[in-house]
């Protein structure tokens, strides 16, 4: 979504150009003390002067960068960002960077459009500097898309050929790509800030049709409903109906959607010990409290709108799954956000490093929904889009897939057996935490000594526990943590025991999941093991060159 973040001022010979931390942001403080633990202040401007040379444009970028990482930082970001910022905010993963990258984007367009100086040039170069990064981050992101050639989509061709009927604009053609059913592929190379797709709003499957539906006036009068619900309750009808004018898009919905809260026995047994399972039982129960509290009530009472044969259990979980799967959160010009179900967009298949992030506002003046590109796509590459910042349990539980590449936001919660610590000192970028969580250690770039690829808020949690104070650090203690780690996630991945292969999606999904859990297990083990080994070999060559001083010592008292 655009986002007012950011202001610009211009002044008599330079640009100034403020990217802002909103003080509505949850995370404001700990941001706020990060920003400052690298001199940079949450709320001060950075001037460009048309005498700039590209070394100074250069280094006014960087400074932008580093605060636009930490704007855009999740909870995630900034745990693990913890153990990497000593003199500055670096490179964390390139789906944070692109965010910053595009904000950075935002605030130069802006500048420029309300430059009230006849020069803009500066801005410009800086502009192009920072598309140039995009550019750059672009061609280091793979994404191999393989089209199932032999797959005809003559039901999309239709639900596209209706929509470009209803106002809609493409230059993305639907195809089936290789493990992910439907994806959308751009026809012509795409570059940064071309809109790929045109939704306007008369296409959108949104609250106002079951307010003009039959059923509104019995749903209005249940106590708590949302409408979320209410929208729900509505498809299940509506795809029945051969009269409707969304009949093209519902032709294109699948019988099936195999997400996890379609998971039979066998893979919900294969994810024991995971939390995965709690996740997905937990979801499972909520939406059957939910089905239960609406029926048989409402077809009893009025079987003429809510037939028994339609809304059974099986079909309620059909269109759970839809909504949670295919559904998008839009922002309508009154400044409303609401679910929705968008066509065509909906073709648009999940990445962690998307070209699409920014949507999900109306544009007020052509009252459509626009799909911009962040990132260049090439032509027949597929375009992906961006459902969030999601970890792969919640993919598998409400989408039924997990992302291929390295997930940061794959992470497990720790919960600490260790007395609470209240001795923390004000303004130690370690101290503000305190619930923990571990991930893939490859994902860290400090394996030095006192870090070892391991998030630093954790480790300090243990070493505060153990009572060793941040410096100077005690090399037994630090031992002793590892030892602690190491065994306590080794238990761990034996929890989590191989399984046989299994020909099932669910049962497979199940196990990729665990695999990929394990491999998370055991980059801790493996670095744990490392620091420890780290450790041995310093205090060998401490003990060797305390020896070798003592024989010196002596041959010099020998003379
Ligand atoms: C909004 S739909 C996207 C279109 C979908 N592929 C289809 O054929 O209808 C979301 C669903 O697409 C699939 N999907 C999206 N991104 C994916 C990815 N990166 N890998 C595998 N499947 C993906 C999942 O089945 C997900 O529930």
């Amino acid at each position: 979504m655009e986002d007012d973040k950011h202001s610009t001022h211009n002044y008599d010979e330079e640009h100034s150009l403020l990217l802002e931390l909103s003080e509505k942001d949850p995370l404001f403080d700990k941001k706020k003390k990060l920003l400052q633990v690298v001199g940079i202040s949450p709320d001060e401007c950075v001037c460009l002067k048309g005498s700039d040379t590209p070394a100074t444009l250069n280094s006014v970028l960087d400074l932008l960068l580093q605060k636009a990482r930490v704007i855009y930082f999740t909870e995630v970001d900034l745990y693990f960002a913890a153990s990497d910022v000593i003199q500055s905010v670096k490179f964390q993963n390139p789906r944070n960077e692109l965010e910053a990258l595009q904000s950075i984007m935002f605030l130069i367009d802006n500048s420029i459009l309300n430059s009230k100086h006849l020069r803009v040039d500066i801005l410009q170069d800086l502009r192009n500097m920072t598309l140039e990064k995009i550019n750059a981050l672009g061609n280091t992101i793979k994404d191999d898309t393989k089209i199932v050639g032999n797959f005809r989509c003559e039901r999309e061709s239709r639900l596209v050929h209706w929509g470009e009927g209803e106002g809609v604009k493409t230059k993305l053609e639907i195809a089936y790509v290789e493990g992910a059913g439907r994806g959308a592929i751009a026809k012509e190379n795409l570059k940064v800030g071309d809109i790929a797709l045109v939704i306007p709003v008369t296409v959108i499957i949104s609250e106002e049709l079951v307010h003009k539906s039959d059923m509104f006036p019995v749903l209005e009068k249940i106590e708590g409903i949302t409408s979320e619900t209410m929208l729900l309750l509505w498809s299940m009808k509506e795809k029945h109906n051969h009269e409707s004018k969304f009949k093209f898009y519902f032709d294109t919905l699948p019988e099936v959607f195999n997400t996890g809260l379609s998971f039979g026995v066998d893979a919900l047994l294969e994810l024991d010990g995971t939390l995965l399972l709690e996740e997905i039982v937990q979801a499972k129960e909520h939406l059957r409290t939910q089905y239960d509290e609406l029926f048989p009530a409402l077809y009893h009472a009025r079987p003429d709108i809510f037939p028994p044969d339609l809304y059974t259990w099986e079909n309620f979980l059909w269109a759970c799954e839809l909504w949670y799967s295919n559904s998008m959160k839009v922002m309508f010009p009154n400044g409303r956000f609401q679910t929705c179900l968008v066509p065509i967009a909906g073709f648009l298949n999940h990445s962690i490093n998307p070209h699409i992030m920014q949507y999900g506002k109306v544009d007020s003046a052509t009252n459509c929904l626009k799909f911009p590109l962040s990132r260049p796509c090439n032509a027949g590459e597929q375009c992906f889009l961006s459902y969030g910042k999601l970890s792969s349990s919640h993919l598998i539980t409400f989408y039924g897939f997990s992302t291929q590449a390295d997930n940061p936001y794959d992470v497990i919660p720790i919960d600490l057996d260790l007395p609470n610590i209240d001795d923390y000192e004000n303004g130690n970028l370690m101290s503000d935490w305190t619930n923990h969580m571990v991930r893939g250690t490859w994902l860290s770039e400090n394996h030095e000594i006192f870090h070892y690829g391991l998030p630093s808020p954790l480790l300090e949690h243990f070493r505060r526990a153990q009572g060793s104070a941040m410096q100077p650090k005690n090399l037994a203690i630090e031992l002793e943590i590892l030892s602690v780690l190491c065994s306590t996630f080794e238990d761990m991945m034996q929890g989590i025991c191989d399984t046989d292969d299994d020909d099932s999606w669910d049962v497979k999904l199940a196990s990729t999941f665990k695999k990929s859990q394990r491999r998370i297990f055991s980059s801790i083990v493996t670095s744990c093991k490392a620091g420890s080994k780290l450790y041995a070999s310093l205090m060998f060559a401490n003990a060797s060159s305390r020896r070798r001083s003592s024989i010196l010592a002596n041959h010099v008292s020998e003379f």
